[in-house]
C-alpha cells in the first residue's frame, strides 16, 4: 500500500492536476436509442489480428443476431498464394492460411478484395491494418461509406502531419471519413487470442452507444473488454508501447536479465505518461491501469513481434527491415516506424532529450547509436536525477 502511495506520488509530480483528479472511467451502461436497426459490420484488415477479430466478430453477430446482419465482410488486400488468390482460399476454406494458418474462420465472414465494396453498406467499419497502409485506404473510402457509419480502429501507430506534429490514427480516419472513431488497444498477442487463451482488452468509445455496441461484437468469454471514455490516452498507450517493446528486444539481445528489462518497461510507462501530459492534457492516469497501459506494454515487451526482431536485430546485426522480412513471413512491425514518427514530433520541438529511451530506441532502429548504449541511456535517465 505504501509503495503503491509513493509511486503514484512520484508520478504525479509532472503531471497536472487534471490528469490524476478522481474519474468515473467506466461508462454506464444504459440507453440504446436509435441503435435498434440491425447493423452491419465491415472488417477493413485480415493480417494476424484482421483475420483475429474477424473471427470474433463472425460468432458474435450470429450470438446477436437481433443487432446485427450475420453476414461480415472482411476486406483481404490480394494477395497469390501457390498460384491461388487468398480471397478464394479464404471464402473456400474459411481458413486465412498466410496470416492466421490452423484457425477456421467463421463461414459467415466472406473476404472481399476490393475494399469499397466491403465496405460500402457497413454500419460498423473495424479498421484494423499495418498503420503504414491507413491513409491510402481511408482515400478510396471517401464519399462511399454510409453517412451514419461508425467506426472502431485497432490500429497502433502514429501517422506524420507536416509541419513537424503527428496525429492518432483514429484522428485521421475522423477528418478523412467524418464518422465517430473509437478505440480498442490491449494486451492483446493475436496468435493467443486465436488460440482463444483469456485476455482482456480496453474500447476508448466515442460515445455510450457506440461503446455498448461495439462490446456486443467484441466480447467473449476468453476476450474480456472493459469500455472508457479516454479515447485519446488508450489509443496513444497503444501506440507508444510498441517502441519500448523494441527496447525490450534490444535488452534480451544483449543478454541482460529480466531486471534490466523491467528497468526499460518502467522507464518507458514513464516516458508514454509524459507523452500523455505533453500532447493529450486530460488524459486519465487510470487509463494507464487499463489493459491497454501497462498490461499491453507487459506482453508485448516479453512475446510480441517488436520484440522478438528487435532481439534478433542484435544479434544478427542484419537490418530491422531484413529481419522483418525474413521472420514475420509478410506481417508488418510497427515499432521502429512508431519510434520514427514519434522522434519527428519530439526533434521538431526541440524536446528530444525528455524522452531518452524513446530517442535513443528510434536512434538505434536507424543504426546511428549501438544497442549497448541504451543501456548507458537509461543509466542517466532524468527518472534517476
Ligand atoms: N498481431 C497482433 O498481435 C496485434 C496487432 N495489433 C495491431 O493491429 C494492426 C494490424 O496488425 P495485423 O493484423 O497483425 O497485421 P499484420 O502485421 O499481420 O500485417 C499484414 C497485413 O497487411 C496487409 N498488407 C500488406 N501490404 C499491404 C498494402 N500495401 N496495403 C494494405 N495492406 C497491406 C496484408 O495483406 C495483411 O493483411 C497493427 O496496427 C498492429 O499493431 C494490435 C494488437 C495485436
Ligand atoms: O500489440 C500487440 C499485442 O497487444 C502485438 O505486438 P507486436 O506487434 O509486437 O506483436
Amino acid at each position: 500500500m505504501f509503495f503503491r502511495l509513493r509511486l503514484f506520488r512520484s508520478i504525479r509530480c509532472f503531471l497536472p492536476s487534471s490528469f490524476y483528479r478522481p474519474s468515473a472511467v467506466c461508462f454506464c451502461y444504459s440507453s440504446r436509442d436509435n441503435m435498434s436497426l440491425k447493423k452491419k459490420v465491415c472488417v477493413v484488415g485480415s493480417g494476424n489480428w484482421g483475420s483475429t477479430i474477424a473471427k470474433i466478430i463472425g460468432h458474435n453477430v450470429v450470438k446477436h443476431s437481433e443487432q446485427f446482419e450475420t453476414q461480415v465482410s472482411m476486406w483481404v488486400f490480394e494477395e497469390m498464394i501457390n498460384g491461388r488468390k487468398l480471397t478464394e482460399i479464404i471464402n473456400e476454406t474459411h481458413e486465412n492460411v498466410k496470416y492466421l494458418p490452423n484457425h477456421k474462420l467463421p463461414e459467415n465472414v466472406i473476404a472481399i478484395p476490393d475494399v469499397v465494396e466491403a465496405a460500402k453498406d457497413a454500419d460498423i467499419l473495424i479498421f484494423v491494418i499495418p498503420h503504414q497502409f491507413i491513409t491510402r485506404i481511408c482515400d478510396q473510402l471517401v464519399g462511399k461509406i454510409k453517412a451514419n457509419a461508425f467506426g472502431l480502429s485497432l490500429i497502433k501507430g502514429f501517422l506524420p502531419v507536416p509541419g513537424g506534429g503527428i496525429e492518432l490514427i483514429s484522428h485521421a480516419i475522423n477528418a478523412k471519413l467524418n464518422i465517430p472513431i473509437s478505440v480498442l488497444m490491449g494486451a492483446n498477442l493475436a496468435p493467443e487470442v486465436a488460440d482463444e487463451k483469456f485476455c482482456e482488452t480496453t474500447i476508448g468509445a466515442a460515445s455510450q452507444d457506440e461503446g455498448n455496441i461495439l462490446r456486443d461484437i467484441i466480447q467473449t468469454h476468453y476476450f474480456r473488454v472493459v469500455v472508457v471514455n479516454d479515447v485519446e490516452a488508450v489509443e496513444m498507450c497503444g501506440a507508444l508501447k510498441n517502441i519500448v517493446a523494441c527496447g525490450a528486444g534490444f535488452v534480451d539481445g544483449l543478454g541482460y536479465g529480466d531486471n534490466t528489462k523491467a528497468a526499460v518497461i518502467r522507464l518507458g510507462l514513464m516516458e508514454m505518461i509524459k507523452f500523455a501530459e505533453l500532447f493529450y492534457p486530460g488524459s486519465k492516469l487510470a487509463t494507464f491501469f487499463e489493459s491497454c497501459g501497462v498490461a499491453d506494454l507487459i506482453t508485448t515487451c516479453y512475446g510480441g513481434r517488436n520484440r522478438r526482431v528487435s532481439e534478433a536485430f542484435v544479434k544478427s546485426k542484419k537490418s530491422i527491415a531484413e529481419l522483418e522480412k525474413e521472420m514475420l513471413n509478410g506481417q508488418q512491425l510497427q515499432g521502429p516506424a512508431t519510434a520514427e514518427e514519434v522522434n519527428f514530433m519530439l526533434k521538431s520541438k526541440g524536446i528530444e532529450d525528455k524522452f531518452p529511451l524513446f530517442t535513443a530506441i528510434h536512434r538505434i532502429c536507424l543504426g546511428e547509436l549501438a544497442p549497448e548504449q541504451m543501456i548507458d541511456c537509461i543509466r542517466n535517465h532524468p527518472e534517476h536525477m
